[in-house]
């Protein structure tokens, strides 16, 4: 059978986008030669509606293949604002991130449920030997004027299995089109991507691989999390949407993809092979022109597609956008959840968009806190320690906030209000400069320090009556410095005054 819910469907995820009014059709041709990118990019800044291009120019005669742009970016309606996240989860177009970031978590200490392996699936519906295609005619989109290459990989499910088949593990990682067979793509070597590529490369052998694009909405989700090593993102898939998700054979190699992706290539990344890839207009909103680094080589060696096939794209940058959303906010949620599994008392984790997902910041359970007896230095360097020096989860990450109870960690303004009058610069802080450095952020890879090692610090914004579980403190704001029974009060009066609702 192959599932129809649009959490386990991207064609029934589209179809759900268009249910929600979140969807504009575009039929008139659009160039994948910057167009397509420059209308996504204009939706993210703005948190507009999602994008399906109909007509790329260039697409083959069966229309091979067409776009979605910014599968998983924001909506403009503030009572909807993560409901195209929440669609890939099944859950209501008014969840809150917290809801969707928990649901992601449920996983974490529930029994996997393996995929189910099924014959056939509509991913079979067109089939492209070696010889058959030849990458340089797909309708692919150069997305920033200032990238390396066109960027064919941005939302696609990277497969790969260790060599002992006991651990498939389901990444996100860009490719950009290479030659009429072949990609490039960016493999960091702390990646899961990167580990399993070294386990195969170790035995003088090619790793096969399989990208699914328009893979099941719930499985893109955790492929883009950091779940532990060694774990099977689709189990962990199963476990989150309660069923098993159906799986079908490649065509040229023994890994499994799921049997309603939209688009599949199947091939093998080169031991050793390696050829210039990027720039890439990235996550943090910078692009660097001419910086192309050498990277391995995804040889294609089969395509296979669903009749309309669906391209999904994220034209990433300034916020707001995937690499925002998905990689950001499961990136805090997995830190969240390491804390806690070291009793660290860490009740909620998110990483503002509006420091471009360098910072995350952790709400505290101060009672529980103060439990502990613990100085904030110790505590400090508990919790950087973990994060920074012993969990792959802290490596995008440059600066942990540690945050009391009143904070409202989704609300930058209430970020910043903490961060600039609880956190004293540098008596407050604990510095890491003997740490893995995240290259990807301009001050790292391009800045005036070591490229890739330290530059991190744990900022904390409790203040010393929260390290005894209180709050000698009240806020100057209507929510927190007047009797609750007068806040209804005025509020249940406000619009009749002449106030905006
Ligand atoms: C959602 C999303 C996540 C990622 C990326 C993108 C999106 C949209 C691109 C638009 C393609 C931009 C690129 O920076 N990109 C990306 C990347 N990780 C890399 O190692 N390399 C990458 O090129 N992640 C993050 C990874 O997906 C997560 O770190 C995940 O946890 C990895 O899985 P695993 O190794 O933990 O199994
Ligand atoms: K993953
Ligand atoms: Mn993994």
């Amino acid at each position: 059978s192959n599932q129809t819910e649009p959490h386990l469907n991207f064609r029934a995820f589209v179809e759900a986008l268009k249910q929600d009014n979140d969807l504009v059709e575009i039929n008139e041709e659009i160039d994948p030669h910057l167009e397509a990118g420059a209308v996504i990019r204009k939706a993210c800044e703005t948190d507009d509606k999602a994008q399906l291009f109909n007509n790329l120019k260039g697409a083959h005669p069966d229309g091979f293949f067409r776009i979605l742009g910014a599968p998983a970016s924001l909506r403009h309606d503030p009572k909807q604002q993560w409901g195209r996240i929440a669609r890939h989860l099944a859950l209501p177009p008014t969840a809150s991130m917290k809801d969707i970031l928990d649901k992601m978590l449920s996983a974490s200490h529930a029994k996997p449920i393996p995929p189910r392996i099924v014959e056939d699936g509509p991913v079979k519906e067109n089939k492209l030997r070696a010889g058959d295609f030849d990458l340089n005619t797909l309708p692919a989109p150069l997305l920033h004027q200032a990238d390396g290459g066109k960027f064919i990989q941005t939302m696609g499910m990277d497969i790969l299995q260790s060599p002992d088949g006991k651990w498939t593990n389901w990444s996100i990682s860009r490719a950009m089109v290479l030659d009429s067979n072949n990609l490039v793509g960016l493999i960091v070597p702390t990646q899961h991507i990167g580990l399993i590529h070294k386990m195969w490369s170790d035995q003088g052998k090619d790793t096969p691989y399989a990208i699914a694009f328009g893979a099941p909405p719930a499985a893109i989700m955790a492929a883009s999390m950091p779940i532990p090593d060694g774990v099977s993102e689709a189990g962990w898939t199963g476990a989150i949407s309660g069923q098993a998700l159906d799986v079908v054979k490649c065509e040229t190699n023994d890994l499994y993809v799921p049997a309603n992706a939209e688009i599949v290539f199947e091939g093998t990344i080169c031991a050793t092979r390696r050829e210039p890839e990027g720039p890439f207009g990235e996550m943090h909103g910078y692009v660097f022109p001419g910086d192309a680094k050498p990277e391995p080589v995804f040889k294609v060696n089969m395509i296979t597609y669903r009749h309309g096939a669906i391209l999904p794209v994220s034209s990433c940058g300034r916020i707001t956008d995937e690499t925002h959303t998905m990689l950001g906010a499961l990136c805090a949620a997995e830190i969240g959840q390491l804390c806690r599994d070291a009793d660290i008392p860490i009740s909620d984790a998110f990483s503002p968009f509006e420091t471009q997902v360098t910072w995350v910041v952790l709400k505290v359970d101060i009672k529980k806190l103060a439990s502990m007896s613990i100085g904030p230095q110790e505590f400090r360097q508990k919790v950087g320690d973990l994060i920074f020096l012993h969990n792959k989860a802290g490596n995008v990450i440059h600066r942990l906030m540690l945050v009391g109870p009143d904070i409202d960690i989704y609300n930058f303004k209430d970020v910043a209000y903490a961060f600039t009058t609880r956190c004293r610069p540098s008596h407050d802080e604990t510095f890491y400069e003997d740490c893995y450095g995240f290259n990807l952020i301009p001050y790292m890879g391009h800045g005036f320090g070591p490229h890739d090692r330290g530059g991190k610090v744990v900022s904390d914004a409790l203040m010393p009556s929260e390290y005894k579980g209180e709050q000698n403190f009240q806020q100057a704001s209507f929510l927190h410095s007047y009797p609750p029974e007068l806040q209804e009060s005025v509020n249940a009066r406000w619009s009749k005054w002449g106030f905006r609702d």
